[in-house]
């Protein structure tokens, strides 16, 4: 079977009973998916409690040696209400329960090019011309910051606390990234809004998904969400109780496990590993599939816009440290991203430098 039309979704497909999945989605990259998970690492979980009035230099310790060694880890008293955190979960697993006539009045639009966002709405990576393989994945798109690209008419009007909720989740969530951001502002000795401003002169941007896998008949040859590492300042997710995220430390995936009550995962991008100028490492991560469950699970992105410019710190290339790679017009490198598609870690490896060079002074 041929796929050609941009309006098929993977729930969809998984509706018609199919026991064999379409070619395009058999996995190309010759590495074992669900068989190779590690036991012996586990994520490292953080408690933000008591911040910022207690227990500062352990959580400040804790947080940037986290974001030295692993990229990935999961957060708790985060300070994200948690009745909000179950709101924002309710909302997702309501709208990808619909009937698929229904969603498919959300259905995105097919990114054009040049394009620096994924199009808002219902979609899938079905009907595109990829090279690598097709993920086992449909998603829900929202631009949620700056307000001026924030519309919620075209999010799904029901259940009614849908659009308040995505709103109201947004916020919460970029108030957490810009808290993580002022701690490890000053684990790098910074001012505390050294990171924030860096990013964000000109606004930051913030996109959230609502990501659905649905159950696949051949998990052990087709990638839910290709390996990759996202091309931000952080991520923050959530996932239901079906594990699926797996992070890539020293060479081995670990299974991210199902959350601990209210727990988040927060994930370095590539934006944040250039600012450090390679002292925090961006994540490489990927999603595995499931024969019998669905997977729901959620990132919101924390961003550069699109004309920000992106190099390492002065401040940490001084003292005869040399600039580990070359500045980055952020929505070129998310235009990059989109033309080759997913890779692991690919596109950062093009800004590195080849000799690393002193910076002028
Ligand atoms: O589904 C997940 O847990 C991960 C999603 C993800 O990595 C992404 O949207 O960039
Ligand atoms: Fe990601």
């Amino acid at each position: 079977m041929t796929i050609v039309d941009a309006n098929l979704r993977v729930q969809a497909l998984v509706e018609q009973g199919l026991t064999e999945v379409p070619k395009q989605f058999l996995h190309k990259v010759k590495e074992p998916l669900i068989s190779d998970v590690s036991a012996t690492e586990q994520v490292p979980v953080i408690d933000l409690a008591g911040w910022p009035n207690s227990n500062r230099e352990k959580i400040i310790q804790e947080v940037g040696e986290v974001f030295e060694t692993w990229g990935l880890f999961q957060i708790i008293n985060h300070g994200v209400p948690l009745e909000l955190l179950e709101r924002t979960k309710e909302s997702a697993k309501l709208f990808f329960a619909k009937p698929a006539e229904e969603k498919m009045k959300y259905a995105n639009k097919l990114p054009r090019e040049g394009e620096t966002a994924v199009p808002e709405g219902y979609g899938s990576k079905l009907g595109t011309n990829e090279t690598t393989s097709w993920n086992w994945r449909d998603f829900f798109e929202h631009h949620t910051f700056p307000l001026s690209r924030r519309n919620p008419l075209v999010w799904p009007a029901e259940p009614e606390f849908y659009r308040p909720t995505i709103e109201e989740y947004g916020g919460e969530i970029k108030q957490l990234a810009e808290t993580l951001l002022s701690i490890l502002s000053e684990h790098l000795k910074l001012h505390p809004t050294r990171l924030q401003e860096a990013i964000g002169v000109s606004g930051v941007y913030q996109n959230i998904n609502f990501g659905c896998y649905p159950p696949c008949p051949q998990p052990d040859n087709v990638i839910g969400l290709l390996s990759h590492s996202d091309y931000g300042a952080l991520t923050i997710l959530w996932q239901n109780e079906v594990p699926g995220l797996q992070v890539r430390q020293n060479g081995t995936w670990v299974m991210v496990p199902p959350p601990a009550p209210g727990a988040l995962i927060v994930n370095a991008g590539d934006t944040l590993e250039i600012l450090s100028n390679g002292r925090y490492k961006s994540a490489e991560h990927r999603v595995v599939t499931n024969p019998h469950r669905t997977r729901i699970s959620s990132a919101a992105f924390y961003d550069p816009a699109p004309e920000a410019v992106i190099s390492p710190l002065p401040e940490l290339v001084s003292h005869g440290n040399t600039t580990k790679y070359k500045p980055v017009v952020h929505g070129a490198y998310v235009g990059a991203l989109y033309s080759t598609g997913l890779n692991g870690k690919e596109i950062l490896e093009n800004y590195k430098t080849d000799v690393e060079q002193p910076l002028e002074p």
